[in-house]
């Protein structure tokens, strides 16, 4: 069993505003335009957002593998780079360099021994699932079982922070789901672990905490469930008698904490964000058959996201 790092220490990773610019045919392209944000120890967080949002540019400044061009990033309080070499850091990336020839196990043992210390060929090849696989060629391999591979490797120095660019792209149903059950176990053991996903269900499922990311901003920061209620707000619908409803109608349209309403047949539905004062309303003016629900994380997402493009 690892040995996580102490409680009370600095944060997992903190970026404070961090601005990426690259040079672009036609200007500046900003694609990261002022993250402020923490992840404490032992979190599990998905970076959601649509393609060019700046997911990767952000991981990839928190591995060190490039430099904001302005603002500051810390792992576990030190530089990205200095924290990636003491081992304390490592990802899990879309695309990296497997050698074709090797087996499973000879490419873990390869990368082992650019290690001083690290946590054992035959242990990180039964975490990430590749036991039996072990004496497959890489070429054989499916995509989803080279990205195991790839977890492996990620394993070896035992680090603190995993880092996922994308970790299930190209793997199909099955695959995605047994990958994030190894990937449970491992936070399991109190790793903190970072992704980024263009996948709803994958952040709703595996992560407890989303970092919406949009046009190089954070859009939305919290569980699924305040995402939904911060984007959507909260949807009360009521049936209303005919003698009911045009006065209801009349009076709910003039309360600030209604956004909209639409009428459906014998039924009221509205966006409101304070939904227990509008179904108490509601209640006084004669709606029954009461349904309070939130919006769903997709429209959470497409709202969010909507506007923020560079
Ligand atoms: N090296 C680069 N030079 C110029 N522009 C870049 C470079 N890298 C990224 N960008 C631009 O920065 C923006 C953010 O890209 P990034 O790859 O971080 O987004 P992403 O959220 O990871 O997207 P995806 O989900 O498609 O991988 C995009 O507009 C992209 O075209």
């Amino acid at each position: 069993m690892r040995t996580p790092p102490p409680a009370g220490g600095a944060p997992a990773v903190h970026l404070d505003q961090v601005v990426k610019e690259f040079r672009g045919a036609t200007g500046p392209v900003r694609a990261v335009d002022g993250i402020d944000l923490t992840i404490g120890s032992g979190e599990i967080v998905a970076f959601l957002g649509p393609n060019g949002a700046g997911k990767t540019t952000s991981l990839d400044m928190v591995l060190g593998l490039t430099t904001p061009t302005s603002g500051t990033i810390s792992v576990h309080g030190h530089a990205p780079r200095r924290a990636v070499a003491a081992g304390r850091v490592s990802a899990v990336l879309q695309t990296g360099g497997l050698l074709r020839d090797l087996t499973v196990r000879e490419t873990v043992t390869m990368i082992a021994s650019t290690f001083a210390d690290h946590a054992g060929v035959e242990t990180v090849i039964d975490r990430a699932g590749l036991t039996s696989l072990a004496g497959r060629k890489v070429s054989k391999c499916s995509g989803g079982e080279q990205q195991r591979l790839r977890f492996a490797l990620a394993l070896l120095p035992d680090p603190d922070l995993l880092i996922l660019d994308e970790p299930t792209a190209g793997m199909d149903v099955t695959a995605r789901r047994d990958f994030w059950e190894t990937m449970r176990a491992e936070a399991a053991t109190g790793r903190t672990v970072v992704f980024a996903t263009h996948y709803l269900e994958e952040a709703d499922s595996f992560a407890q905490r989303i970092v919406m990311v949009a046009g190089g901003k954070v859009v939305a920061d919290g569980t699924t469930e305040e995402i939904r209620a911060q984007a959507t707000g909260r949807r009360v619908s009521a049936n209303f008698s005919p003698d009911t409803r045009p006065t209801a109608l009349a009076h709910l349209e003039t309360l600030e904490i209604v956004h909209a309403i639409r009428p459906e047949g014998d039924r009221l539905h509205l966006r409101a964000t304070d939904s227990d004062a509008v179904a108490r309303a509601v209640l006084d003016l004669g709606g029954t058959d009461l349904l309070v629900t939130s919006g769903s994380l997709d429209d959470a997402f497409t709202s969010l996201t909507q506007g923020a493009t560079r």
